[in-house]
């Protein structure tokens, strides 16, 4: 199972590659993916198994978060009506969003950055996704308000966008070029 130790942390590179879109058929091995990245964010959602294996309860895991520079992320959250988004997505794209921004009062943070970085982050009101689920359906999804923000965070790790990238007036702490390298 997926623990803590698993989860890479900002600063290793692959959080800053573009992921490659897996082979269509799902392989049984990024079919494996998925499932255990669900598995990962169902389980830090109970407070028991939480609690016993150290997890942060999650709502979203991309591939890269878990060493895998693959186009696949699991997303296990309930949005403002109650329906609950559990599924993992294979090669999700954005083929069409509104104009329209908002963004979660609290800011953002994620599995990936143990520190807060406190910053509205401006997201896509609306948007329409495709991809493929971890059974291997076509799937079209039209996602507004908190599930939308949920898919937006998880698509930006498959492009190497972290949330604090999108904090206006922010720079990426890792970006910094080291002491003694005077451009
Ligand atoms: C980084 C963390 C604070 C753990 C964040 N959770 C969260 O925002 N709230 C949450 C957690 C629950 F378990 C149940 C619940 F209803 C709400 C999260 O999982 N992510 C996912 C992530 O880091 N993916 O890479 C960050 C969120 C920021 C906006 C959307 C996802
Ligand atoms: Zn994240």
């Amino acid at each position: 199972m997926i623990t803590m130790d698993d989860i890479v942390r900002e600063g290793n590179p692959i959080l800053r590659k573009v992921a490659e879109p897996v082979e269509l058929p799902l392989t049984d091995e990024d079919k494996q993916t998925l499932v255990d990245m669900l598995e990962f964010i169902k389980n830090s959602q109970d407070p028991e198994i939480a609690e016993k294996y150290g997890l942060r309860p999650g709502v979203g895991l991309a591939a890269p978060q878990i060493g895998i520079s693959k186009r696949l992320f699991a997303i296990h959250a309930t949005d403002e009506n109650g329906n609950l988004y559990s599924m993992g997505i294979a090669n999700p794209k954005v083929v069409s969003h509104s104009v329209e921004t908002n963004e979660l009062e609290n800011g953002e943070g994620c599995l990936s950055v143990d520190r807060d970085v406190p910053g509205l982050v401006p997201r896509r009101a609306r948007l329409t996704i495709t991809g493929v689920d971890h059974e291997g359906n076509d799937v079209r999804m039209r996602l507004r308000g908190y599930i939308a923000i949920v898919f937006q965070h998880e698509l930006d790790h498959l492009d190497g966008i972290m949330f604090y990238d999108r904090i206006e007036g922010l720079e990426d702490p890792f970006k910094k070029p080291l002491p003694g390298f005077a451009l």
